[in-house]
């Protein structure tokens, strides 16, 4: 059955059917959809399917973390945190940085096609692995820079984890950059939480000296869920086939490809930069866009909708077997 009368029909038989107007973050300005019809079609369905299919994905880097905060202090990313530890080598600075300018307006060229593009990033993620070789690092280190970002997450991102984790939604944490800072800013921000699965690039050691990173690399555009096959986590979450993906890439909201084909995807984008030029990409990738929203008010949204019928239907079966 085609998605506008499988919706119509809902609306008409499901006294529950909840319209996008109802939800009211989706209702601010800076909150930005392309196919409203479709949106509320998948929103039913999440909310239809409840808690048990849901698994969130999530980007790390200026998703979890703010992409702008009030008072125009710095958010450092993964990479960034590690790149402010003192007893890095200089040489080792330098070079990374000149890779950044290089490599960078490469990743976000919005002419080039993702072909193309993919070959620059593995370049890119391959030459850092190289020059994070031979040299000692106290990870330690991370802990007291990512300390002084543990407020960098987006405004209401602590009800968020500790929704889903009182939930049991698995939450999967998906970062092109660097995994130690990762965990050390979530660790810090108390929602490192037992249902927080992060798959990111991890630093390696060999005789107790930096050995690049441990395989396999994770790059702005091989972000998805193909490669959890085989793992334990694949097993926790293959079945979950309702999925909310958050990003702020165009290149994120690609993160559940690998999920089977009849699954119900929202994907949230939060768009800052250049909103003008990039409003149109990011509203054909995206089905829910976000204009320099630094909270995390929709997906809680979504999620109390999804709660609150699930508590419904739980108080009607309940009263139908007594
Ligand atoms: N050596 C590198 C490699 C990549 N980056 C940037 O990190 C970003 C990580 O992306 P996520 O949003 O997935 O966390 C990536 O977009 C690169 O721009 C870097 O800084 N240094
Ligand atoms: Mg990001």
């Amino acid at each position: 059955m085609n998605t506008p009368l499988k919706t119509q029909l809902q609306k008409q038989t499901n006294e529950f059917f909840i319209r996008l107007e109802e939800v009211k973050p989706l209702c601010d300005a800076n909150c930005k959809i392309k196919d409203v019809d479709r949106v509320e079609h998948i929103l039913n369905a999440l909310i239809n399917g409840g808690t048990k299919r849901l698994q969130l994905v999530s980007d790390f880097d200026y998703t979890i973390t703010k992409q702008r905060t009030a008072d125009g202090s710095p958010v450092l990313s993964s990479f960034g945190i590690f790149n402010s530890c003192k007893s890095l080598p200089k040489g080792y600075v330098e070079e990374t940085e000149r890779l950044y300018h290089k490599y960078r307006p490469i990743e976000v060229d919005p002419h080039l096609p993702i072909q193309e593009k993919t070959k620059y990033m593995v370049e890119w993620w391959t030459k850092s692995g190289e020059l994070l070789v031979g040299f000692p690092f106290d990870e330690n280190e991370i802990d007291e820079v990512a300390f002084k970002y543990k407020d960098s997450l987006r405004d209401q991102s602590n009800v968020l984890f500790h929704t889903l984790y009182r939930l049991n939604i698995p939450v999967l944490i998906f970062s092109a950059g660097l995994g130690n800072s990762v965990i050390s800013v979530l660790k810090h921000a108390k929602v490192l939480l037992p249902n927080v699965k992060v798959i990111s690039n991890f630093l390696r050691y060999r005789n107790c000296l930096l050995d690049g990173f441990q395989e396999p690399m994770i790059h702005t555009f091989n972000k998805n869920e193909t490669v959890l096959e085989g793992s334990d986590y694949y097993e926790l979450v293959h079945e979950r086939d309702h999925i909310i993906v958050m990003g702020d890439s165009i290149g994120d909201a690609d993160m559940a490809r690998g999920v089977p084909a009849s699954s119900n995807i929202i994907k949230i984008g939060f768009l800052f930069d250049h909103v003008e030029e990039n409003l149109e990409r990011y509203m054909n990738v995206f089905d829910i866009v976000l204009i320099d929203d630094q909270t995390m008010n929709v997906p809680l949204a979504l999620l109390s909708a999804i709660e609150a019928q699930e508590k419904k239907n739980l108080e009607k079966s309940f009263q139908f077997n007594s």
